[in-house]
């Protein structure tokens, strides 16, 4: 893949998606450039305004985030070309002068709301919760306009500290351990190379409603020894009860085993849009069934183009 020029990020500066682009390009050469929401960013994309952007895309509590897997499987296409694994620790923090007695309202993002109920409930559970478009959105406009809009922030400890706020409760996220994965995903082109330890992602689109609809797709992973890491279903929007299937494996495109699974599943949806091959963050090799590895098929089509060819191998 060429080196990638121009970045973009959810933003503002000290999103948990600011650090995923850190870890991903620490050596920053061009400046990255900040979008106000994950459409924003995937937009910036499409549009070309910048070459790749980072947006979160599931995480370890919550589940899926659902504002980027609907916007990445929109037009014009877009694919995954890496990903990032970030551990998410959450602050309480506020202006000086407020403290803990006096939160009534907080300001966050809702996936970190979502990771902070527990600990809300047990410490503040009359606050009412004030969405803001993301985590470091909330203290800056805590250190702008003051606590016109919400008494307090959850976010990173960084956007506390960068915003010049008090911190009146540290590491308050219910689950210790939450992680968020990220991705950098780019306009199609050259397909990041195989390492033995990717994932492939792709949105399936079935034919029909019907018995066993699901089974079918997931059929064609299991027959090729594929392991799936994440299943999710999202409406189509097109009608009340209508479904696409999101899901990741692992693999890469150009490995047999993936390229043939797709196959089969170009055969058997209506639709199969293909999200990209990309390395895994945690470089773990993917585990390939007995008799699915590369040269297994690569024997069993040498065979069957012999056959054709009217040879008896
Ligand atoms: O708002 C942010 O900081 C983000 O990057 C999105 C997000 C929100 C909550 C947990 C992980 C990522």
């Amino acid at each position: 893949m060429s080196p990638i020029g121009r970045y973009g990020f959810f933003g503002p500066s000290g999103t948990f998606t600011e650090m995923a682009l850190q870890a991903w390009a620490p050596a920053a050469g061009a400046p990255w450039t900040a979008y106000a929401s994950v459409p924003a960013t995937l937009a910036a994309v499409r549009a070309g305004e910048v070459d790749a952007a980072m947006v979160p895309i599931e995480n370890s509590v919550e589940g899926g985030v659902t504002a980027t897997l609907d916007a990445l499987a929109g037009d014009p296409p877009l694919v995954v070309v890496g990903e990032v694994l970030v551990p998410i620790t959450f602050v309480l923090a506020a202006p000086a002068g407020v403290s803990l007695a006096d939160v009534d309202r907080v300001g966050t993002h809702s996936h970190a709301w979502a990771q902070v109920r527990g600990w809300m409930h047990a410490n503040l559970p009359h606050a009412a919760y004030v969405p803001t478009l993301s985590t470091a959105s909330a203290p800056a406009t805590l250190a702008a306009e003051g606590t016109a809009l919400f008494d307090a922030a959850v976010c990173a400890p960084i956007a506390a500290t960068d915003n010049g706020l008090s911190v009146l409760a540290e590491d308050i996220g219910d689950i210790r351990s939450a992680v968020t994965r990220f991705v950098l995903v780019s306009r199609p082109g050259e397909l990041p190379a195989p390492t033995g330890a990717d994932k492939t992602t792709v949105v399936l689109y079935q034919r029909s409603d019907h018995a066993g609809g699901l089974l079918e797709l997931l059929e064609q992973f299991a027959t090729r020894g594929i392991n799936m890491t994440r299943l999710e279903s999202r409406p189509t929007k097109d009608s009340m009860g209508s479904y696409c299937f999101s899901i990741d494996c692992e693999g890469h495109l150009l490995d047999e085993r993936v390229g043939e699974a797709l196959m089969g599943l170009k055969r058997v949806c209506a639709d199969v849009r293909f999200l990209g091959s990309y390395a895994r963050a945690d470089a773990q090799p993917a585990v390939v069934a007995p008799l699915n590895a590369d040269e297994d098929f690569a024997a069993a089509r040498a065979w069957l183009e012999a056959l054709r060819r009217g040879s008896r191998p």
